[in-house]
């Protein structure tokens, strides 16, 4: 095996995930997460090549001094000499970026000068490509942006129907998050479901803490259920999804509250959260709603009507519709989640089987749809493995 290997850094908001990929193989050396940044009582877990786990607390619940942690875990455990390139995670690429690039100082520049578009995940991005490039300046750097893989849309599916010189002006338009994912997948479901890579058509749930649709045709995106920033769509873990904008007006109006203050509370504490009034995670909802917990179900059926209304108007979207792949954290997980939208979709032909719905969590990957139906299928997403083989393909030609 080759030591080489590539760190790659996915900063969010509140959080820092991180992976050692080895050149030559899929498990990392070392990955992990630091959680609670910028807020209190940060702590830092490791996972090692055997699963094995170990948490710290972080003195300082910065993004700064858990880089500066994990580099000397990394240091200790004589993997720091291995790296030979990082990749970023960068959330908005707006038009300025269709693929990933080596980060230069015009690229930071044009991060730094998006992050209006992405408030809650451009700065984050940043700070760790900029603590990076501090503690291991001789190194290559890649960011590799959600945005990417959505370039593909056209005008129908990316404009926006306001006045057109906002999106010539301003640049506002659908640009389309977690494409990272939705690019793995697509490549994965390729193989793994046999289809013909020159005529195809499927879509994509990638249904995580964030969470959105992608339509593919032919190993491109046509359409996505983000929009400008990563807030529309569908119902998230704190994100409400699509809103009228009325409704958004009316309240601002009755409750004197400013256009900032409701941003919040759409981005921070609406979604499942705001409707339960319980909890962001999908796994806490499905324990309240067993449970009888009102709201806990409520959260869960808007969630489901949401995304199998979605589906459908991705299905328009393509030319063929071989099948619908479930991703990310609740798609990989949960088989009441991925039973309850099915439900909604039998209009589409897609009949759920119901035995292999329950045996596909924790990273397990196959079809989960009676013989006949459209395909319906679980595969695990890796962005990490996505930004990983980027950096390789960009630090090693550059
Ligand atoms: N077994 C499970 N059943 C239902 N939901 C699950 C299960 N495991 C994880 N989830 C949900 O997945 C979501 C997190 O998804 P993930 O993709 O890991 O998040 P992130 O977007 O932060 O990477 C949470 O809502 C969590 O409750
Ligand atoms: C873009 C986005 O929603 O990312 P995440 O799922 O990491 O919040
Ligand atoms: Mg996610």
């Amino acid at each position: 095996m080759s030591l080489a290997c590539v760190l790659v850094i996915n900063c969010g908001s509140s959080s820092m995930k991180f992976s050692v990929i080895p050149q030559d193989a899929d498990q990392p050396l070392l990955s992990g997460l630091a959680e609670r940044l910028g807020i209190d009582h940060a702590v830092m877990t490791f996972k090692d090549r055997d699963g094995h786990k170990s948490t710290v607390a972080l003195d300082e619940a910065s993004h700064q001094h858990a880089l500066k942690v994990l580099f000397a875990k990394l240091d200790e455990q004589q993997l720091l000499t291995t790296i030979s390139a990082i990749g970023h995670r960068v959330a908005h690429g707006g038009s300025d970026f269709k693929r990933s690039v080596r980060v230069t100082d015009d690229v930071i520049e044009k991060i730094r000068a998006l992050s209006a578009l992405a408030p809650l995940h451009n700065p984050a991005n940043l700070i760790g490509i900029e603590a990076a490039r501090a503690l291991l300046p001789a190194l290559p750097q890649i960011a590799v942006f959600d945005t990417a893989f959505h370039q593909t849309l056209s005008p129908a599916a990316y404009t926006y129907a306001i006045p057109l010189e906002y999106q010539q002006d301003y640049q506002v338009r659908r640009y389309g998050f977690h494409g990272t994912s939705h690019r793995y997948i697509a490549a994965e479901a390729l193989a793994s479901l046999d289809l013909d890579p020159a005529d195809h058509g499927i879509v994509i749930a990638h249904l995580g803490n964030g969470s959105s649709l992608c339509a593919v045709q032919n190993g491109a995106s046509v359409d996505t259920s983000m929009g400008m920033t990563p807030l529309e769509g569908l119902v998230m873990g704190t994100r409400c999804g699509d809103l009228d904008f009325g409704a958004a007006a009316y309240l601002a109006k009755c409750t004197g509250q400013t256009l900032d203050a409701l941003y919040k509370m759409v981005n921070n504490q609406s979604g499942l959260m705001g409707i339960s009034g319980l909890s962001s995670d999908c796994r806490t909802l499905q324990q309240a709603r067993d449970a009888g917990h009102e709201r806990a179900a409520l959260a869960i059926d808007v969630m489901v009507h949401r995304l199998a209304r979605h589906i459908g108007g991705h299905v328009t979207s393509l030319k063929r519709f071989d099948a619908l792949i479930f991703t990310g954290g609740i798609g990989e997980n949960s088989a009441l989640i991925r039973e309850l939208t099915v439900q909604r979709l039998q209009a589409l032909g897609l009949v759920l089987d119901q035995e292999r719905n329950q045996q596909m969590f924790g990273g397990r990957s196959g079809v989960i749809s009676k013989a006949g139906s459209t395909k319906i299928a679980v595969i695990p997403t890796n962005e990490e493995k996505m930004i990983a083989m980027d950096a390789m393909a960009i630090a090693g030609t550059n």
